[in-house]
């Protein structure tokens, strides 16, 4: 069982529940955690259970960073908006810095997340 953190910002939600239905019954045999609002949209559209922390503005990815920090996430899903600007923006650039401090695998877009989840379940995508 792996330990996968999910997180999206506001653009990005959608197809954060798109990719985590596309893979809901892989998903389901780990732990999942997420920051408020994505696990919230998550967990009220799927039958995951989803751990959630606060939202990101509010210190959700720093929360999040520290769990990583503590060997206690294997993967990071976080599909962040890269036209946006976000007031939390250094704390999202130090959750990026401490997956690769502790070499934790990110996906930053959709593409590479399809890629994780694919090698972690032996799903052959639907889509591009
Ligand atoms: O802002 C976020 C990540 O930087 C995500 O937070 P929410 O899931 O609460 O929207």
């Amino acid at each position: 069982m792996k330990r996968i953190a999910l997180i999206a910002h506001d653009q990005k939600k959608a197809e954060m529940l798109a990719f985590v239905k596309e893979h809901e019954s892989v998903l389901a045999q780990h732990f999942l955690l997420a920051t408020a609002t994505t696990g919230k949209i998550i967990a009220q559209n799927t039958a995951l259970t989803v751990k959630t922390y606060l939202s990101g503005p509010m210190g959700g990815d720093q929360q999040i960073g520290a769990q990583i920090a503590s060997q206690e996430v294997d993967i990071v899903i976080f599909l962040r908006d890269p036209l946006t600007a976000q007031p939390h923006e250094p704390d999202i650039t130090a959750l990026l810095r401490i997956c690769d401090v502790h070499n934790v695998p990110v996906a930053t877009n959709m593409q590479c997340a399809h890629l994780i989840l694919s090698c972690l379940g032996g799903v052959i995508r639907r889509s591009a």
